[in-house]
């Protein structure tokens, strides 16, 4: 099984991109940001000792996690993101493993492994390569603003909060540049994809 990391800053299209080969290659796709956030479920022991370090202030009504305000603390924070990082990414890999494992028993050929912080968390060691996929950050902003309604403040302290473009240059193997439209990046990972079948095919 070829397990293939997917990272780049927020918004880059990394989720587009896990999708658009999942329909097309047949690949299983694991989002990171999904895996914190079912581990982030009330009762669990993420959600506890969130609880205990940030207070019930980052619970909403209902007593589940306020993302929203969550966000707003750890992106203006370093420390206080650090502390939700050390309590989340743990649990967040082991779950990735199991996965990986259970993908790996049921045969499946493609593993795409998504986050924006694959670098930070050190899944080069699991991944067999990383694919940058790149965006222009002016672009990610109108992108997200359009999309999501975030504002440009939280865009700004996001980005902030993670690598800058050399270092996703540094350690991936392959860049993806998506900053236009999505069929130029679609022409891109077609090449990328005959790439990785000829080496399969000579190994
Ligand atoms: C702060 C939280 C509650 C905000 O939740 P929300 O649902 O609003 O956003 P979501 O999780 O979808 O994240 C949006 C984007 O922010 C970026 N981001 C999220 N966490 C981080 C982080 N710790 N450092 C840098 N960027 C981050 C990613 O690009 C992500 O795609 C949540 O992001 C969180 O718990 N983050 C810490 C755990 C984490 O790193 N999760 C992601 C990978 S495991
Ligand atoms: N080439 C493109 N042209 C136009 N819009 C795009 C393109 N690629 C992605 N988008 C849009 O940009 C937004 C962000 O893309 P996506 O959610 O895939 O990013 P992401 O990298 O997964 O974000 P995050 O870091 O938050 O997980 C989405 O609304 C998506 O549809």
């Amino acid at each position: 099984m070829k397990i293939i990391g997917i990272t780049g800053g927020i918004g880059s299209g990394k989720t587009k991109v896990m999708e658009y080969l999942q329909e097309t290659q047949g690949a299983v796709i694991c989002r990171t940001d999904e895996v914190g956030r079912k581990l982030q479920r009330k009762g669990t022991s993420c959600f506890q000792k969130i609880v205990e370090t940030f207070g019930e202030e980052v619970l909403n009504t209902k007593g589940s996690l306020d993302r929203e305000k969550l966000a707003e603390i750890v992106f203006s924070q370093e420390e206080k993101r650090e502390r939700l990082n050390s309590i989340v990414h743990p649990a967040v890999k082991e779950e990735v493993l199991k996965k990986i494992e259970k993908e790996r028993k049921k045969g499946t050929e493609i593993f795409l492994l998504e986050s924006a912080l694959l670098i930070e968390d050190s899944y080069e060691q699991i991944c067999d390569e990383l694919w940058y996929i790149y965006v222009e950050s002016s672009i990610r902003r109108k992108r997200l603003v359009y999309t999501r309604g975030y504002t440009e403040e939280k865009i700004e302290k996001i980005m902030a909060a993670q690598l800058p473009k050399q270092s996703f240059l540094d350690h991936c193997n392959r860049v993806v540049d998506n900053s236009g439209s999505f069929a130029e990046t679609i022409q891109q990972l077609e090449q990328i994809m005959k790439d990785l079948t000829e080496r399969q095919t000579k190994s």
